[in-house]
């Protein structure tokens, strides 16, 4: 049986004092691909960011990759994000150093030292995700495309278990969601796990995966209608 990488029972979260989804049950299993669908500001953000230790969880019970976040002290985040990895909409790469600098300083910062095996590593992700060639690149002189690959590149640096990723073709045209979701679905393919956060039905249609709702305080899963 599959492993079970991500579960909640009876979760509320709150972002301040406002309940913004109550009651999460849900459970996902390695090498599942869920997307998680909702209107603006029905909580998709606020369920990734508690599953990445970024807002507490006070009510129910759940663990994520091992850990278990009613438990988790600010001391655990690090190590509960070295085995996540996490791909933003503004792919928040830094714009002062290369693409290649951008995943060494990950890697350093992750506690990686021998500088060979970091060059090995940098060149399996950028190759991951088809910019093998551009690691001499700054982020300004590549398309936002490209830099979201990057971004996808830099989540992969630690192999993680699971990886989170918010509205990540939300900046990008259709056809370069398309090639970025293509990406995505060919790491999917090798075994690892990923919950996407999305407003994209278009992309939804053409990769149906899992689909859970966030509506009225609540997420459910629905069953995508065959096109
Ligand atoms: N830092 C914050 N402090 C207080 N309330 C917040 C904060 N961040 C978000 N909220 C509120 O929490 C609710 C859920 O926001 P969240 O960002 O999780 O939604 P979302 O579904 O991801 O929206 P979007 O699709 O626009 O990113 C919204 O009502 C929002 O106003």
């Amino acid at each position: 049986m599959a492993e079970t990488v991500l579960q909640m029972k009876d979760v509320d979260i709150f972002q301040n004092d406002n309940l913004i989804l109550s009651n999460i049950n849900l459970e996902v299993k390695k090498g599942e691909f869920v997307y998680v669908i909702g209107k603006t500001g029905s909580g998709k953000s606020s369920f990734l960011r508690t599953l990445y230790g970024d807002l507490p969880l006070s009510k129910g019970q759940a663990s994520v990759v091992d850990y278990s976040l009613k438990k988790l002290q600010e001391k655990d985040i690090p190590y509960l994000r070295r085995k996540l990895g996490i791909i933003f909409q503004d792919f928040q790469l830094l714009p002062d150093r290369s693409v290649e600098q951008n995943l060494e300083f990950v890697l350093k910062a992750t506690g990686w030292t021998e500088p060979a095996k970091m060059q090995l590593k940098i060149e399996e992700v950028l190759d991951k995700v088809g910019m093998k060639s551009k690691g001499f690149k700054f982020p300004h002189q590549l398309s936002g495309g490209e830099q979201q690959r990057v971004g996808i590149a830099r989540a992969l640096l630690n192999d993680p278990e699971l990886i989170l990723a918010d509205e990540p073709t939300g900046n990008l045209d259709p056809q370069t969601s398309v090639e970025v979701m293509k990406v995505l679905q060919e790491i999917n393919q090798t075994g690892r796990t990923i919950v996407m956060a999305t407003h994209d039905y278009a992309l939804i249609l053409k990769y149906p995966h899992k689909t859970i709702k966030c509506d009225g305080n609540k997420m459910f899963e629905v069953i995508q209608k065959a096109v």
